[in-house]
């Protein structure tokens, strides 16, 4: 499990063990890793061309105390300092290790540029040590500017902590910002590790381990153990019926490839048994796909309102929505939810255009602020959310929040929301809570996809199909 925990649990937990360690050394335990992480990034550190961009408080002290050790190790290392109060210690060791440091205005011989832009250009790799867990979201104009010189010459950054200009507490990226090729962090994953748009900003992100005590986190990423953990594995004594049956309410004359689709979905999840109940001539379709599907009774969950189009009965869903069985209530079906009632063995699957409109607020917003709706809707409706996209959120009624971000870009492709609903579904009846077959769901869904993927286009079919070769890869 990756656990990712808040600004003020981090800073807690730091001042904790500080005061039991001697002066310095949390910050000598990053830097280290920080520069070893840096060394291993460029495969060497001999003659190599290193730029730290230098920030007024302890974010730039972790880079400059790094920058000492690879100049010690044979790098030629420059401090741009952003600021007129650099971390006083980090410098002096930078320049006895046989750094140099340069103000940001300084000018430089050619024409035109300054020195930090020039160095910038020349580099191997830029270190952002503007700010980290201290930082305001956005980047001032003097770190933007250099940062752009490193975009436009294409010199990966490596970010120390956290990519600077990110809002670290939420995933958000409100104001400009820097993309690093890496970011190394201490401690323990903040959120904008996990959340988008920022966790894309992070790049890959490495953890060095700084002794950090730390309660328990707001937002948790499962890992694969942590998944074959929750998989419901049938046993000897297990039959169809004690398996779980699902029942599908998906799809319309409009829309029936979802009802295939999503069947797939459920068919390649945990349960024995999966109903149709819908329109004859869609029935006879996911039959002729599915010869295995039955027709209607008793179940143990449902998954209801992929491409119900024309066929969404409002009522009726509410019906189920009241009852005691769980349900996985996706795209059309999303209709009928209200914030009326007790629903917390419902999940939802809305993207995030669904989602706006659920909420009332427009799309891009959603997108922006992903952590923020998705808790919002939670709470508002009393159901497990799953939102789906580039980082899948799921988040409880009771607050608790995790997140997916396995998954290939080309999983956005029609119908893969289907299949993930109906699999979703097949958990739910296999006996998991919504939070977990949301967690379970939306992990295999992933693997499944980049397994199919390979770096390639796919289809929803093609997802489903290789949903068993991904969850005999994750129980082996
Ligand atoms: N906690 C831990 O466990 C450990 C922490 N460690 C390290 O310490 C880091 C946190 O250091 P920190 O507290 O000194 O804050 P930090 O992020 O350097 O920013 C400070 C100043 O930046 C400024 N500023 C703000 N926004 C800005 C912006 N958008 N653009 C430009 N400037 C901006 C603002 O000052 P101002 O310029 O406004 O006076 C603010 O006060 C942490 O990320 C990690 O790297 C490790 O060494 C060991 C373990
Ligand atoms: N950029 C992305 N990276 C990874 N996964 C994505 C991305 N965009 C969308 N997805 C995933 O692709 C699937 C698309 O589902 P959905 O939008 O419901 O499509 P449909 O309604 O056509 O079935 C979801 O599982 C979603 O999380
Ligand atoms: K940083």
């Amino acid at each position: 499990m990756r656990h990712a925990h808040t600004v003020e649990q981090v800073r807690a937990a730091e001042a904790a063990l500080m005061a039991r360690l001697p002066e310095g050394t949390l910050m000598q335990r990053a830097a280290t890793g920080l520069a070893v992480a840096i060394s291993n990034f460029l495969g060497g550190t001999y003659g190599a061309r290193v730029v730290l961009l230098i920030g007024s408080g302890d974010n730039g002290g972790d880079a400059l105390y790094a920058g000492a050790y690879l100049a010690r190790r044979g790098a030629q290392v420059t401090a741009v300092l952003l600021s007129d109060k650099p971390h006083a210690a980090g410098l002096a060791a930078l320049e006895t290790a046989g750094g140099q440091a340069i103000p940001v205005t300084a000018s430089s011989a050619s024409n035109g540029t300054t020195a930090a832009q020039s160095a910038v250009a020349g580099a191997d790799v830029v270190v952002d040590g503007i700010v980290g867990i201290g930082g305001r979201p956005g980047l001032r104009p003097e770190a933007l500017a250099v940062v752009q010189v490193a975009e436009r010459y294409g010199v990966p950054i490596v970010a120390v902590d956290t990519p600077s200009g990110v809002d670290v507490d939420t995933g958000e990226t409100p104001e400009p910002h820097v993309n690093a090729a890496l970011t190394v962090t201490f401690g323990t994953h903040k959120i904008c590790h996990l959340v988008d748009p920022a966790a894309t900003a992070c790049g890959p992100v490495h953890l060095v381990d700084i002794g950090l005590d730390l309660p328990p986190a707001q937002v948790q990423a499962l890992q694969a153990a942590d998944i074959k953990a929750l998989y419901p594995v049938p046993h000897g004594e297990s039959d169809k019926y004690s398996r779980g049956v699902l029942g599908l309410m998906v799809g319309s004359a409009q829309y029936p490839g979802a009802a295939v689709i999503a069947t797939a979905g459920a068919l390649a999840g945990p349960v024995g048994m999966v109903r149709y109940v819908g329109p004859d001539a869609v029935a006879s379709a996911v039959r002729e796909a599915h010869p295995e599907v039955v027709g209607d009774g008793r179940v143990q969950a449902w998954t209801i309102g992929s491409g119900l189009g024309d066929e969404l009965d409002v009522p009726r869903i509410r019906e189920l929505l009241d009852a005691e069985e769980p349900v996985v209530l996706d795209a059309d079906g999303l209709k009928a939810l209200d914030d009326s009632g007790d629903h917390v063995d419902v999940l939802i699957t809305p993207h995030a255009g669904e989602l706006s409109r659920l909420l009332g607020v427009d799309r891009a917003t959603v997108e922006a602020e992903r952590l923020k709706y998705a808790r919002l809707a939670a709470e508002t409706f009393d159901v497990t959310v799953l939102l789906k996209g580039s980082t899948t959120v799921i988040a409880g009624p009771d607050g608790e929040v995790r997140v997916n971000t396995n998954a290939t870009p080309w999983l956005a492709t029609a119908g893969a929301g289907d299949v993930l609903a109906g699999l979703c579904g097949a958990l739910l009846a296999g006996g998991l809570t919504a939070l977990d077959a949301a967690s379970v769901g939306a992990y295999l869904h992933a693997a499944a996809a980049n397994l199919a993927s390979g770096g390639g286009p796919i289809t929803a079919i093609a997802v489903a199909q290789a949903l068993p070769e991904a969850t005999r890869r994750l129980l082996s």
